[in-house]
């Protein structure tokens, strides 16, 4: 998945993003962080004046006591600076997941079909969560590393100019190498979260089909693929940790290097008279507290490296391509109507992707308002496509999707959806209570609606026999219903939503006779105060249509009735007599 570059923000540019509502905490925990440098600072100062004191030259108490105050002091600010820090990490982390999530639902259904479901979660879990570190050791850290670095050398410069100048030769040997080695962090980072990516994606297919791995007996070979991805993003992340190693630990180098330095030319400095022993000390010292400052800074260059890599993967997900919320022109069409809707569909050409075939061929009809209308026709004919595109799930290459006269693109999104009740061919049951998968689409619907429904749907028995009614938990992706009730479960949820329009396609799976004749009937009750329709795959449902419209490669090849179209198209006759299921014996 890659973003054209002139999309993409700087890594840096959308973390501040980020952070912006987060400023004020972020800019507490920083001051809390320099005061905790600053009285770190102050120390040598006092160590300085101690030692002059010494052998009677002034007071030592009070100086003692000073020292210790500045301790405490020092770990209390420090103790509290952190907290502030990393609860303002977490809200950015938050932050950049409310924005992901955000978009991710609305999305549209071509950018999640090219994409693995478990890569786009792991860029919602995995690399956000990078986002923490980034926050608190490259945003703050980076800049208290740089403020302190400077108050330090400000503060040895004041106590000898020379000795700053071999400090920060010293360092300068620093900044070359960690530059070499920072763009080899990045790949590094990078790699192992598109790892976890990869992980990710492999889970979701094994869990997605669980059944069928183990009845295929492909656990083994699962699990070797999801563990080889595993191993990858720890052979990337051991990349990446050798790299970040070698950037640490020449800070610490240099650091010391300027410490050989320092007390060896201060050493002749003291020798010479051009300074006095304290403030060699004094200066030492100043090293010392350079030590952290210096590796909190290359801390903050390596973690940018690993936060830019997650940022990159995080912007996208985010470059995916959205629904529209309003109407293409922006000036919503609100149908305040009630009642069946009719659907035309003019010379409505269509492929999923240019590199497809074409789905739909210059495909046109009429449905008016109410009644039941059947498409009927071979597998991969089109069928489920004329639904895809009244939702507008996509749009037509060329001509145009009506509802109630109005192309589906003049309808504000929301609205066309609210008119639309869809039952999908497999139609998902979502974990939780069966009373939160009916109430799913129309969380307001009363208790009165949602009996009627019920006895629409022929549920009513097999609710009643329920352990606990609506109350029932059906299992992750309704193990615990059947192939007819989760179909008439999903047409009740549809129906809540008093649709004006009901989409059913139909599953393809042979059902019992009390559950084909409960189906038959909850479509016959819908079509009284709706339009209906449906993609039917029984010729107990296209007995039961008032019009038939039959697709074939793309193309509608004839309209009718039953008996009209057993005389009239081969192609239906052919389907009626080979490859409807459950023939209820009306031919
Ligand atoms: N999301 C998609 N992306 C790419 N191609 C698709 C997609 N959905 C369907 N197709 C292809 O479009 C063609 C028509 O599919 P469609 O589902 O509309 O057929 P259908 O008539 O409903 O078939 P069936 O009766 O088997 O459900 C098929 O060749 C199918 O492979």
């Amino acid at each position: 998945m890659t973003v054209a570059p002139q999309q993409r923000m700087s890594a840096g540019r959308v973390l501040l993003g980020y952070a912006r509502p987060h400023r004020g905490a972020l800019v507490v925990g920083g001051v809390l962080s320099l005061a905790t440098a600053a009285s770190g600072l102050a120390l040598p100062l006092v160590v300085r004046t101690l030692i002059g004191n010494l052998g009677g030259h002034g007071p030592v108490g009070g100086l003692v006591v000073l020292m210790s105050v500045l301790v405490l002091a020092n770990a209390g600010i420090g103790a509290l600076g952190g907290f502030v820090l990393h609860r303002t990490a977490e809200s950015v982390v938050l932050e950049a997941r409310h924005h992901l999530i955000g978009r991710l639902l609305r999305l549209r259904l071509s950018a999640v079909e090219r994409h693995e479901p478990g890569d786009l979660m792991s860029r919602v879990t995995a690399d956000t969560t990078l986002l923490r570190e980034v926050t608190t050791d490259s945003l703050v850290g980076g800049i208290t590393s740089v403020l302190a670095l400077t108050a330090t050398v400000v503060m040895m410069g004041l106590l000898d100019l020379t000795l700053v100048g071999v400090t920060l030769l010293a360092l300068a040997l620093a900044v070359v190498v960690i530059g070499l080695v920072v763009p080899r962090i990045h790949r590094a980072a990078r790699h192992a979260q598109e790892s976890v990516g990869v992980i990710g994606a492999a889970l979701e297919r094994m869990f997605g089909a669980f059944r069928t791995v183990k009845a295929s007996g492909a656990e083994d070979r699962e699990t070797e693929r999801i563990r080889a991805a595993a191993t990858e993003a720890w052979r990337a992340s051991v990349r990446a940790a050798k790299w970040e190693s070698v950037a640490g630990n020449t800070g610490g180098l240099a650091v010391q290097a300027a410490f050989i330095g320092v007390l060896s030319v201060g050493g002749a400095r003291v020798a010479s008279h051009a300074i006095d022993v304290g403030t060699l000390v004094a200066f030492l010292l100043y090293i010392y507290y350079l030590m952290p400052a210096v590796n909190q800074l290359a801390g903050a260059v390596t973690q940018y490296q690993v936060g830019a890599a997650a940022v990159a993967r995080i912007q996208e997900a985010e470059a995916l391509p959205v629904e529209p919320v309003g109407s293409s022109d922006d000036e919503p069409v609100f149908l305040a109507v009630d009642g069946p809707a009719a659907v035309t569909f003019e010379g409505v050409s269509f492929r999923y992707d240019p590199q497809l075939p074409v789905v739909h061929d210059r495909v046109s009809f009429e449905v008016p308002p109410g009644g039941m209308t059947a498409f009927v026709g071979p597998s991969g004919a089109g069928k489920t496509t004329v639904f895809s595109l009244i939702e507008r799930f996509y749009e037509p290459g060329s001509g145009r999707v009506l509802v109630d006269g109005t192309d589906v693109r003049a309808w504000h999104l929301t609205d066309l959806r609210s008119a639309i009740g869809y039952v999908e061919q497999d139609a998902p049951v979502l974990s939780g209570t069966l009373r939160e998968n009916l109430l799913f689409g129309a969380p307001t619907a009363g208790r009165d609606e949602l009996e009627q429904v019920l006895d629409t749907t022929r549920l009513t028995a097999m609710v009643r026999a329920l352990p606990d009614g609506l109350d029932t938990t059906v299992g992750h992706r309704g193990m615990k219903l059947s192939g007819g009730e989760r179909q008439r479960v999903a047409i009740a949820r549809a129906l809540l939503r008093r649709p004006r329009l009901l989409l059913l396609d139909e599953a393809t799976s042979q059902l019992d006779a009390v559950n084909e004749a409960a189906l038959r009937d909850t479509i016959a009750d819908a079509a009284r105060t709706t339009t209906v329709l449906v993609v039917a795959h029984r010729l107990s449902t296209v007995t039961l249509a008032d019009r038939i419209i039959v697709m074939d490669a793309g193309r509608v090849c004839a309209t009718g009735t039953h008996r009209e179209l057993v005389a009239a198209s081969p192609l239906y006759a052919e389907l009626a007599a080979t490859q409807f299921l459950a023939t209820s014996g009306r031919l």
